[in-house]
């Protein structure tokens, strides 16, 4: 890398622009805040970089690569999550913020009220100017501040040169359109408790990769459903490596630098490898695995134009998810939730349905958007307009109840848990993944670059 000249990938360089282009302005909608339901209280978090090592063989996972020097500059993590939650319980509070008292001051993952001693770099363009945006009305979620804007602009900075320099990943022409996608701004709202700025370029990476798959591949520009599996398993390859014969290896290797979506996945795992222990790409390459199953059966429907029933369509949906970014909340993080605990079928639970409604909350956002592709474009409430032969209006509205019922069980699934594990390690974990959908939530309501909200109020 940089990878020369035009590839087969910059042929469908074009199809980018869909994910990083322009979407018109959001109108106007009542705020809707809401607190969390009660969580028990954890014990105290052994927290932070020496601990993440003391309780299981595998590596810890950091330092991370891939920093510039000086990369630890704007350490200092990010404000409290705790400060997510519109009117949080006592007990939710405490989930948020860990452990307090006399002598528990190093065992926090981060800290809302500390002083950051660092700047941007002098060469680190302004970010895009926080966009206001205005939440759905009656859309269940929980506000996060402002995410740290020393923090959003260097991510912005280092993306852009990752994106640029290493990978290839947009042509020059569509600077704005990156730059309108905001990812710094998205991951440092997802991940308050990296440690690092080093920490959260794994997770820019990954999203940028993956969106570059999805623009490219599976979506309208330049993307089709037709050869799409063909494409897919050859990109997941960049994840999952081949394991082949000396004379076919060096074909393969080569085929990872052909298109910007597998020179975009196989630097971004690279780098993601580096950070995380064994078992924690393992998890990653799974749920991959199931991404790229969802974009299969979401390609099938088109190509077939069958309009799914609404609970097939919420299947599928489980797979084309959010899934494989709050699921890497511990690597970002600098510790690791062990292969166990993630396992257990009740953490699997939690999971699903905090990726369900990150996932149903992108539909509700991208609606209008989704109307102006040309085609049919699956969305939750268009899919139930369909199905139940309701009217648009109404048909959104259900949807928003759907997402609603998904947040409160996700977060009674979470408490649940809490209460009946409450290892340390899990109850941050959770911590990770709810902070993570608050996030999402808040990055969809602000990209009003991208994003608009119908006129159903
Ligand atoms: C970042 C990531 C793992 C994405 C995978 C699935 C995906 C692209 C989404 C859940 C977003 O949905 P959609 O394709 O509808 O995105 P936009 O509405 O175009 O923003
Ligand atoms: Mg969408």
């Amino acid at each position: 890398m940089p990878v020369p000249g035009p590839s087969p990938a910059q042929s469908s360089l074009p199809a980018a622009a869909a994910r990083f282009g322009a979407h018109g302005h959001g109108r106007g909608a009542d705020a809707v805040t809401v607190g969390r339901p009660a969580l028990p209280t954890g014990p105290a978090l052994p927290f932070g970089p020496a601990a993440a090592r003391t309780s299981h063989s595998t590596p810890a996972a950091s330092p991370v690569p891939g920093g510039a020097p000086g990369g630890d500059l704007v350490a200092e993590p990010a404000r409290g999550a705790a400060a997510a939650t519109a009117t949080p319980s006592p007990a939710l509070e405490r989930i948020m913020r860990g452990p307090s008292g006399v002598g528990t001051e190093g065992l926090f993952f981060f800290t809302p009220h500390r002083a950051r001693s660092a700047a941007p770099a002098p060469e680190a363009p302004a970010p895009p100017p926080a966009a206001e945006g205005r939440p759905i009305p009656g859309l269940y979620h929980h506000p996060v501040p402002e995410p740290d804007p020393a923090r959003v602009a260097e991510v912005s900075r280092r993306i852009k040169r990752w994106a640029v320099d290493e990978v290839e990943a947009y042509p020059p022409e569509w600077e704005d359109q990156f730059d309108g996608f905001s990812v710094g701004r998205y991951m440092v709202a997802c991940h308050p408790d990296a440690p690092t700025v080093d920490h959260l370029m794994i997770a820019t990476r990954l999203m940028v990769a993956e969106n570059v798959v999805d623009d490219c591949y599976c979506e309208d520009h330049g993307g089709s459903p037709v050869g799409l599996g063909g494409r897919l398993l050859l990109a997941h390859t960049a994840l999952d490596p081949v394991h082949t014969t000396a004379e076919y290896e060096p074909a393969w290797a080569e085929t990872l630098l052909s298109d910007a979506p597998r020179r975009s996945y196989r630097s971004a795992m690279e780098y993601f490898t580096r950070a995380a222990t064994p078992s924690q790409a393992d998890r990653f390459r799974h749920d991959m695995a199931r991404l790229h199953m969802g974009y299969l059966a979401e390609a099938a429907w088109a190509e077939t134009k069958y309009v799914p029933e609404v609970s097939e369509y919420l299947a599928m949906r489980q797979f084309n998810n959010f899934r494989p970014c709050p699921t890497i909340t511990d690597t970002v993080g600098g510790y690791e939730l062990p292969a166990e605990l993630h396992a257990m079928p009740a953490m699997q639970r939690v999971i699903a349905l905090a990726g369900n409604a990150t996932t149903i909350s992108n539909d509700l956002y991208s609606y209008t958007k989704e109307l102006e592709s040309p085609g049919m474009h699956l969305n939750l409430p268009v899919v139930i307009a369909e199905r139940e032969g309701l009217s648009d209006r109404e048909a959104y509205l259900k949807a928003v109840e759907v997402h609603n019922d998904l947040m409160h069980a996700f977060e009674a699934a979470a408490a649940e848990l809490a209460v009946s594990c409450p290892d340390p390690r899990v109850v941050r974990f959770l911590r990770g993944v709810a902070v993570w959908v608050d996030g999402n939530h808040y990055w969809h309501q602000t990209n009003t670059y991208r994003y608009s909200l119908p006129d159903f109020w």
